[in-house]
């Protein structure tokens, strides 16, 4: 019996706009090393794959200086102009060597704090669910719903019980992501995550508690949480 695949892909195509920095920010780096080096890291020393696809950026020019380019075991290929496009782009890439029921896990290069024990349990729990899933972790903050205006005032308290924030990775059957975020381009319908191309498709994907620290380095002060997150435990 062949068991399924299991491949990774690590979205590194975006230009990190809203980290306002001299490069995009899965280059920027923390104690020397480019973060798409450490998330890369993290991941591939947590579990085996089978492969693992970097979509990056048509004008990156920082590839060829990271460790990650001198791994036998990671490729890339050309992103797209979303995240979905640039994860599409990955699974084509993909798909003379992947078959529709094997696993593949999706997670943002811009998070490198994710953690061994976070991973072992999204495999553990999905590896036997019929659709997939992804690390969540609950919305701990009331939330508020501002308006339009520069200097929002609040609409309404929203009822954060039930909420979560979506984490990578995620983890799907790799036919039925490719169907779903086919079907998302198709009918034109932005996704911001592989989660939602599922559920637009009619699947429920399962939410994995995951640790809140998993964050996505996205703005400046990201940048100093994420290296004292990466080197509390040395
Ligand atoms: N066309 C894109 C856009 C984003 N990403 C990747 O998807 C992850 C999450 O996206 P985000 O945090 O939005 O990164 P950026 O798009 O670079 O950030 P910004 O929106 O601030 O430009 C990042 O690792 C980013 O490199 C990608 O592969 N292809
Ligand atoms: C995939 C993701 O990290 C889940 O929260 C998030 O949707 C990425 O959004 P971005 O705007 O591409 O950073």
């Amino acid at each position: 019996m062949t068991y399924p695949k299991r491949w990774l892909i690590v979205p590194a195509a975006g230009i990190g706009q809203r980290m306002q920095a001299e490069c995009p920010k899965q280059y920027l780096r923390i104690q020397s090393r480019f973060i798409l080096d450490i998330t890369l890291s993290r991941l591939l020393d947590a579990l085996p794959f089978d492969g693992c696809m970097v979509p990056l950026n048509s004008s990156d020019d920082w590839w060829n200086e990271t460790e990650a380019s001198r791994d036998t075991r990671v490729s890339t290929c050309m992103g797209g102009e979303e995240r979905a496009d640039s994860v599409r782009a990955a699974l084509q890439a993909l798909s003379d060597k992947a078959s529709p029921e094997d696993w593949v896990l999706v997670h943002d290069a811009a998070r490198p704090c994710v953690h061994r024990a976070d991973l072992e349990r999204l495999v553990s729990t999905v590896g036997s669910h019929p659709v997939g899933g992804l690390l969540a972790a609950p919305v701990a903050d009331t939330l508020k719903k501002g308006d339009k205006s520069t200097t929002p005032e609040v609409v309404e308290t929203v009822d954060r019980k039930h909420l979560w924030r979506a984490l990578t990775p995620q983890m799907f059957r790799f036919g039925m992501l490719v169907e779903a975020l086919e079907n998302a381009r198709r009918n034109e319908l932005s996704v911001t995550d592989e989660s939602s191309a599922l559920e637009i498709f009619g699947k429920i994907p399962v939410l994995v508690e995951g640790r809140p620290d998993n964050i996505k380095v996205t703005v400046p002060a990201d940048l100093e949480l994420a290296d004292f997150l990466l080197n509390r435990s040395k």
